[in-house]
This record gives C-alpha cells, sequence and structure tokens, in this order.
C-alpha cells in the first residue's frame, strides 16, 4: 500500500491473451485482492454466456446500438473480435483515473495498440501464455459455456493472438494460478511505485525536506 499522503495518478492494467488462457480467472482474483482497482466493463456485440450479467460481465448491445456509441465518441478503444464486436466505455475510465484509482481491461491486442495511441503513459500491458497448447484446448473445453464450433475457432485463432506478445510490457505463463496471481499482484505494486505515478511525491519530499 502506497503512503496515503502521496497522491498516485491511477494506471491502465491490461490483460490479453488467447482465449481460455486464463484472463477473467486471474481479473476475478485480483478485484477481490484489491480495493484500488476496478474493472473496467466493456460493451459488446456477443450474446452473453450463461451466468453473464448485465452491466458485471458486459453491456451487451445490439449492433445498431453499438454502432451509435462508436459515432458519438463513447468509446476509449473499440475492435472486432471473433465476429463480434467489443468497445471500452470512456466515461468510467477517465473518472477512476482522475480519482487516482487503477483500471483493469481485459481486451484484445487491437484494444491496446489503440490505448498505445491515446494512453501510454498510464497503460501497463501484460500477456498471459497457456502452458502449452494442450492445456488451453482443455480450459476451453472445461468452461463448456460455447459450443464445440466456438471452441475449435478459438483454437484456431490462438496462434494468432499470441503472435501479438511482443507488443506487451509483462508475460505470465498460466500454469499455477496462485503463482500467477502472485505475479500479477507483483507488477501491480511495482508500476504504482514508478516515480512518474506518484505525482504528489514532489510535495511530500518538500516537507521532509523542511523538516531536516
Ligand atoms: N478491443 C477490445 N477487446 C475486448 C473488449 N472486451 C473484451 N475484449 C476481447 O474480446 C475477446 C473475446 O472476449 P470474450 O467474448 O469475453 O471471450 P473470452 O476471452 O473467451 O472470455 C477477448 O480477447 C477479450 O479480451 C474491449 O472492450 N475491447
Ligand atoms: N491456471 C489455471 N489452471 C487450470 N485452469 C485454469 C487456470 N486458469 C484458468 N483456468 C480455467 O480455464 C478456463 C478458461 O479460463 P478463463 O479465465 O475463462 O479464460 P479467458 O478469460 O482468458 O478466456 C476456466 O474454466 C478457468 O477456470
Amino acid at each position: 500500500m502506497n503512503d496515503p499522503e502521496i497522491k498516485r495518478r491511477g494506471l491502465m492494467l491490461v490483460l490479453s491473451s488467447p482465449s481460455g488462457a486464463g484472463k477473467t480467472t486471474l481479473s476475478r482474483l485480483l478485484l477481490a485482492d484489491d480495493p484500488n482497482i476496478t474493472m473496467s466493463v466493456s460493451a459488446t456485440t456477443r450474446k452473453p454466456r450463461p451466468g453473464e450479467e448485465e452491466g458485471v460481465d458486459y453491456y451487451f448491445l445490439s449492433t445498431e446500438d453499438f454502432g451509435l456509441k462508436v459515432n458519438r465518441g463513447e468509446f476509449l478503444e473499440h475492435a472486432k473480435v471473433f465476429d463480434n464486436y467489443y468497445g471500452t466505455p470512456r466515461g468510467p475510465v477517465e473518472e477512476a483515473l482522475s480519482d487516482g484509482r487503477d483500471v483493469l481491461f481485459d481486451i484484445d491486442w487491437q484494444g491496446t495498440q489503440q490505448l498505445m495511441e491515446s494512453a501510454e503513459d498510464d497503460l501497463v500491458r501484460v500477456f498471459i501464455l497457456p502452458p502449452s497448447g494442450q492445456e488451453l484446448e482443455m480450459r476451453l473445453k472445461k468452461r463448456a459455456q460455447d459450443p464445440p464450433e466456438v471452441v475449435a475457432s478459438r483454437m484456431a485463432k490462438a496462434s494468432d493472438e499470441i503472435s501479438h506478445y511482443t507488443d506487451y510490457d509483462y508475460i505470465i505463463v498460466n500454469e499455477d494460478v496462485d503463482m500467477s496471481l502472485a505475479r500479477l499482484k507483483s507488477i501491480l505494486t511495482a508500476e504504482r511505485l514508478k516515480r512518474k505515478r506518484q505525482v504528489g511525491l514532489s510535495n511530500f519530499v518538500r516537507g521532509l525536506q523542511q523538516a531536516l
């Protein structure tokens, strides 16, 4: 935890991976563990999976409503992934960052590239790899929420997704989930301590010097 006297600018923690590598699992664990980070809830034209909740997992929109929001500039970034549209609503992210809260994003490489153009200084990019191709397929099947043809199409696209790992600052091979969570927390801790993010440091140091 940072010294509360030192004002900090929020950061944008991006998690990307091929489908099934464990982004959603790690995001949920990190959010439950750390009150200073909030999830950016994306909008999508994909149909909800069993158990997914409107406004919690996604905002589920028709293609027409999604297009209207794109035209009104309501998304910070948006992209087509697996034949559906996905986008990050702008308002909640800007509000959280200016309040000094961190924001977690589960977005693909296209969205990450767009955020890099608009918010490079605030971005921390983490790519999650599966331990093996076989394990990735097992996890996609085990999730058992998508029909077999959807699993097959995601497997077919995994190699292409993985090729974008070079755009990321950190790589976590998600074999053991507790180990991966510990690594993610370490990344977050170190990034929060970066001098450029501690915007209240000069005041704090001035105070220190005056007391010497
Ligand atoms: N660019 C972008 N990608 C997104 C957004 N929301 C989700 N995605 C990506 O879309 C892909 C499919 O997500 P989803 O349908 O939830 O499937 P899952 O990754 O298998 O859980 C994943 O790579 C997500 O990271 C978004 O707002 N913007
Ligand atoms: N380290 C891990 N070991 C074993 N199973 C895992 C691990 N991480 C995630 N899973 C399981 O794999 C499946 C896909 O994970 P999920 O978090 O939905 O992936 P993504 O969001 O990247 O598509 C889920 O059933 C999840 O419980």
